[in-house]
């Protein structure tokens, strides 16, 4: 079996490729990085290692690379004749893979129109569909016929912590023990994927949601409380008593917007918060919080991580989440000057003002009781980063 995988980073190397390659696949890696796509086909395999009081390494093997940029003619090729295509280059990065899958399907609807699924596997609501959307941007009348016939694009949810990789290994990667894969039945053309350790749902919203507003929501807190207090990494964060106060009101506040949404089990769920926030402290896959951090305007937006459930616990509770208001307010001060959205955000802030470029970013509308919440926090931050 042949897979395509875009995006031979951390989560490609060292979640999707590792369980695909577990599971029989041949993987080819198109990425833009011309080193670890030259790395790959030297070796042809490299290691994953599970961290923990015990280390197990996992080899990957059967792997090989193409660099998507300039080679893309032969990994159209491959694309037209893959068994499944995955990905993991980021939300923002899916519209500029989506002109090359396009022609890897057209070339396909020639030579081999049999059912194929692309996952994007991303840390974002409706991953595949958005990709779908630009992939049908380039497509005919009857080529989108086809694709509706042949190609699925199931939504996803993946849980894995790997951080910045710092062993100098260039293709090596460290990962936390746990994962989940969860994939959405029915936009599946064919058979699903023999892949083991996809678990194959027939309704993705509630894990997607409570993944994403509990491992994301919850790793924004120590990323963006620790920034704004000089910490360097996730666990000096974790150390910090008020950080961690923040960090267990705002995951109870969405905790209260799932339990509500999806009849989650309050108890169980409590528990599922409580493993996630060990995690967090793992020495072992500690990241900086400029890592976790990263793309500030893309996790303000209004279906991400901080802005959704927020909106969602005014709506359903009435109360004022003042927890994730605070987090909200700390993205707004959150300043790197190696980071594109971060410069971006400053600069709409000091033309605009915060209020403004919140509403802005976030998509929502002037008299939103969210923007009165957030902006109360923020003034009591910027207070207290005064005294
Ligand atoms: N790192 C983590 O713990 C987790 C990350 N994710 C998600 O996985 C996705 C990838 O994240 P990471 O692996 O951490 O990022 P990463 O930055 O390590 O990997 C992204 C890879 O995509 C490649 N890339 C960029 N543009 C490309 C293009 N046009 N064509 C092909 N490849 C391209 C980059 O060169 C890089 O190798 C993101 O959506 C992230 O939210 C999800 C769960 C956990
Ligand atoms: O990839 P994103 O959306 O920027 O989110 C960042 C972080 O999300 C996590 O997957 C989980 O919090 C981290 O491991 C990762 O660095």
């Amino acid at each position: 079996m042949q897979a395509v995988h875009f995006g031979a980073g951390n989560i490609g190397r060292g979640f999707i490729g590792l369980l695909l390659s577990q599971s029989g696949y041949h993987t080819l890696f198109l990425d833009v990085n011309e080193s670890v796509i030259n790395a790959l086909n030297e070796h042809k395999e490299y290691e994953v290692t599970l961290t923990g009081e015990k280390k197990e390494v996992l080899r990957v093997r059967d792997v090989s690379g193409i660099n998507s940029l300039t080679n893309a003619e032969e990994a159209a090729e491959f694309l037209s004749r893959a068994d499944l295509v995955t990905a993991a280059v980021g939300p923002k990065v899916l519209p500029a893979i989506a002109g090359l899958l396009a022609e890897g399907l057209k070339r396909r609807f020639q030579n081999r129109p049999e059912p194929l699924n692309v996952i994007a596997c991303e840390n974002m609501i409706g991953g595949s569909s958005m990709l779908k959307e630009h992939v049908y941007q380039h497509l005919s009348a009857e080529e989108k016929r086809l694709a509706d016939e042949l190609i699925g694009f199931p939504d996803a949810a993946v849980d894995r912590i790997v951080p910045d990789q710092r062993s100098g290994d260039l293709l090596g990667v460290a990962v936390e023990p746990y994962f989940e894969w969860v994939v959405e039945r029915p936009a599946i053309k064919g058979d699903p994927p023999p892949v083991n350790g996809i678990t194959y749902v027939d309704e993705l919203e509630p894990y997607i949601e409570r993944k994403l507003f509990t491992v994301n929501t919850g790793h924004a807190v120590p990323a963006y409380l620790g920034r704004y207090k000089g910490y360097q990494t996730i666990n000096e964060a974790m150390d910090d008593e008020e950080i961690e106060r923040v960090l267990q009101g705002a995951l109870e506040e969405t905790g209260e917007v799932l339990v509500q949404m999806h009849r989650f089990n309050p108890s169980l769920h409590k528990e599922y918060t409580q493993k996630i926030i060990e995690r967090f402290r793992n020495p072992y896959v500690s990241d900086f919080v400029t890592r976790v951090g990263r793309g500030p305007i893309r996790k303000l937006g209004s279906n991400d991580r901080l802005v959704r459930p927020a909106s969602l616990y005014m709506q359903l509770t009435g109360k004022e989440p003042v927890n994730l208001a605070t987090v909200i307010a700390a993205v707004l001060l959150y300043e790197n000057d190696e980071d594109d959205e971060a410069r971006e955000l400053q600069k709409q802030i000091d033309e605009q003002g915060y209020e403004s470029a919140f509403r802005h970013i976030s998509g929502l509308p002037e008299n939103d009781p969210l923007v009165g919440a957030v902006m109360k926090q923020l003034d009591a931050m910027k207070k207290q980063r005064l005294s």
